[in-house]
C-alpha cells in the first residue's frame, strides 16, 4: 500500500539504485543487476547476512556487522531486525531513487 512502511520496503513499486559499495554487497549475495525494488534489496541483504553468518546465534534477530562492510555502509556496529524503521533509514542512505 502507498506510504505504508512494511518489512518489504517503503513502496514495492519504486525502483532504487544502490550506491557503489552497497551494490557490491548485494552482488556478493547473488544480485546480478544494478536497479532493484526495495523488496529485492531486502531479500539480498537477508541472504548476505545469512551467508556471512552476521546474525547472533543466540539472539537471531541481532545482526553484528562492525567487522564487515555492512557495518561500514550502514554506519552501525550492530542492529536488530525488529526495528524496520531504523533499518530502512540506514539502508535508504545507500540508495538512489530511479525515475520509473
Ligand atoms: C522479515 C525480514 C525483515 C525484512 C526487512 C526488515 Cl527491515 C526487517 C526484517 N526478516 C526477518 N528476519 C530476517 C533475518 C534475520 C537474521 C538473518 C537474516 C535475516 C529478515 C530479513 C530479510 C529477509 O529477507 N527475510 C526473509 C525471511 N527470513 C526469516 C528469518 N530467517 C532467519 C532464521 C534464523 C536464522 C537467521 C535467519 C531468515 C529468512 N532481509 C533482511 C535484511 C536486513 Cl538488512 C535485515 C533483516 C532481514
Amino acid at each position: 500500500a502507498d506510504g505504508e512502511l512494511n518489512t518489504d520496503g517503503a513502496d514495492d513499486n519504486k525502483l532504487v539504485r544502490p550506491k557503489v559499495e552497497f551494490g557490491t554487497l548485494l552482488q556478493h549475495a547473488g544480485a546480478t543487476k544494478d536497479v532493484f525494488t526495495m523488496k529485492e534489496v531486502m531479500f539480498y541483504l537477508g541472504q548476505y547476512i545469512i551467508q556471512k553468518q552476521l546474525y547472533d546465534q543466540k539472539q537471531q534477530h541481532i545482526v553484528h556487522c562492525s567487522q564487515d562492510a555492512l557495518g561500514r555502509v550502514l554506519g552501525v556496529d550492530s542492529f536488530s531486525v525488529k526495528e524496520p524503521r531504523v533499518l530502512f533509514a540506514m539502508i535508504t542512505k545507500n540508495l538512489v531513487a530511479v525515475k520509473s
